[in-house]
Formats: structure tokens, sequence, C-alpha cells
């Protein structure tokens, strides 16, 4: 029999869902790399923290106006005023995120300011910037903003989950992601983005699952640049 689900049987689990479930592998591949899960068992390189740190702070610095676009997009375009309300906390964290990258990088002896970006970075703050423009349709930049969170929530979750041994001088990075608030957060958005892809035309969709791909495979390739590949 046709496996495939009818669009109105997907809208009611949510189209999150079912995408999560269909490219599971790179789900999985983003969310437990082989950095991540040497954090969570304690044999993490402590070069390679320091180097995914300062490429990290990097990284934000390029997300912080890719969320301002969803901010604007969400004001005009959306049908719902609540989710001004999640994205603007989100670039609250945002703020604390890039104060606290300065003070734990301080910690680490890593000199931001002297930090190179890597062709893995690069390639993703240049995909950010090409999501920035107005021509990108809200749901798929909700779905975007989403999956990086997700990526991130998932992943630091996972190191502090009963019976890891993530050290301890890294246990508050993962907190930062993996703590419940920030999970509650993700499920706010996910939310969010559910609720516009149930009522989106297909060709905006495909573009939406398209552009979720590509948060995964950028996510795999950022954690590469610290574990991996070189
Ligand atoms: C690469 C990357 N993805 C996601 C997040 C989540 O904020 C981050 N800080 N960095």
């Amino acid at each position: 029999m046709e496996g495939k689900k009818t669009r109105e049987e997907v809208e009611k689990s949510g189209m999150i869902d079912t995408w999560m479930k269909k490219h599971r592998l790179i789900y999985t591949g983003a969310t437990k790399h082989p950095f991540i899960l040497s954090i969570r068992d304690g044999t993490v390189d402590l070069e390679a923290f320091k180097t995914w740190l300062g490429q990290d702070y990097i990284f934000v610095r390029a997300f912080a106006p890719f969320v301002a676009t969803v901010l604007i997009k969400a004001w005009k375009e959306s049908d719902d005023c609540s989710d001004m309300e999640v994205i603007l906390s989100g670039m609250a964290s945002l703020n604390d995120e890039i104060a606290w990258f300065k003070s734990e990088s301080t910690m680490w002896g890593v000199q931001l300011s002297e930090v190179v970006p890597q062709k893995a970075n690069q390639d993703y703050c240049r995909f950010l910037e090409s999501l920035m423009s107005p021509d990108v349709e809200y749901t798929v930049a909700i779905t975007t903003f989403w999956a990086i969170e997700a990526v991130y929530q998932a992943s630091f979750a996972l190191c502090l989950e009963d019976g890891s041994k993530t050290p301890a001088e890294l246990r508050e990075t993962c907190r930062r992601w993996g703590n419940d608030g920030f999970g509650q957060y993700c499920n706010s958005l996910q939310k969010i983005a559910n609720r516009r892809l149930g009522k989106t035309p297909d060709d905006v969709l495909t573009k939406a699952e398209v552009t979720l791909l590509r948060v995964l495979e950028h996510e795999v390739e950022f954690w590469n640049m610290s574990h991996g590949a070189a």
C-alpha cells in the first residue's frame, strides 16, 4: 500500500514531525555528531572545544540579524501576534549569548577578535544571509529558525542526560542550550512553524523542506570544523 500520508493527515500531526521521520538520518547526524558524543562521553579534545567556541561566536553574530529579519516578517505576515513575542525572546537570549561567549572565551584564553571564520562557518553565514531577503517567506524563515535552535537544543540536552560524562567545565555550555526553558522555547518555535506549514501552498512547503535539509547539512559541517573532517 501507498505509505505516503495525505496532506490532511500530515496537518493533524504536524509537518515538522513528518519531516523529522523522513529525514531521520541527517537529523541524527546533526544532533548526535561525534563532537557532541565526545563531550557526552568526556573524551572531548579541549582544543576542539575552543575552536567551536570561537567559530560559534562568529556564527551567532550573523544569526542575530537573521532573527531580526524573521521578526520583521512576523510583524508583517503573521496571523498570530504572539509569534513576535516568541521571536523577540529568542533575540533577547542571543543578547545574553553574545555576552556569554565573551566571558567564556576569556576564561578559555580564546581571543575572539583574532578568530578567523573557517569555510564551513562562512558557508553557513552566507546561507543565513540569503535567507534574510524580504523575498523569503515567513513560513520558510520561521522553519529555518526553529531548525537552527532545535539542533543545538537536542545536541546539548544529550550531554546532560543521566549517565553522561560531560566534563564539569563544559556543563554550563551544555545547559545554555540543553536546559528545559530553551527546550520550551524550541517547542514554541516548532508550534509556530507547524501552524504556518499546515496552511502554506505546496511550492512554499517544498522550499521550507529543502531549506530545513540545508540547515541540517550546515550544522553537520559546523560540528565537523571541531571534530572529524578538517
Ligand atoms: C552553528 C549553530 N547552530 C545553532 C545555534 C543555536 O543558537 C548556534 N549557536 N550555532
